[in-house]
């Protein structure tokens, strides 16, 4: 599975999307170490806070599944410039990927910009600022 095929299962899943508030559907895609693929499409709520993030979803579904080896993420949305993860998101996946991890962040236009998690996310607030 290359950088391609992971921003096409993106795409796929994205036109899963529960977004009658937004309307702005997106599509996160995650190749585990082990070659698996976790999908993930953001679900809304009327509640709007309760929505859940594409990316979210799908490192959830992994994580639930007791996969924990990430190999690269692929987010993408309709969007004029490659769609950026928001801040909870990044929090996320800094919790769960190494530092160095590839974040493919695009749009259906086809632009590509790839971040690593800690490029997404510096300074990071983790576990070990819990304990002195
Ligand atoms: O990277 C992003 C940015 C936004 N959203 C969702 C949250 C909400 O459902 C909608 C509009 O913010 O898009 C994602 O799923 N991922
Ligand atoms: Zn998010």
């Amino acid at each position: 599975m290359n950088t391609e095929q992971l921003i096409d299962r993106a795409k796929e899943v994205r036109n899963r999307a529960y977004v009658p508030y937004s309307k702005f559907p997106v599509g996160a895609a995650i190749l585990m170490k082990s070659g698996k693929v976790y999908e993930g499409c953001n679900i809304e709520n009327a509640a709007y806070p309760v929505t859940c993030c594409a990316e979210r979803v799908a490192i959830f579904k992994a994580i639930s599944e007791g996969e924990t080896d990430f190999e690269e993420i692929a987010v993408v949305a309709d969007t004029n410039r490659p769609v950026p993860p928001c801040g909870s998101c990044r929090q996320v996946i800094s919790e769960f990927f190494e530092q160095d991890t590839k974040v493919h962040t695009t749009n259906l236009s086809g632009e590509v910009k790839t971040l690593t998690v800690r490029e997404l996310l510096p300074y990071s607030f983790n576990q070990d600022d819990l304990t002195k």
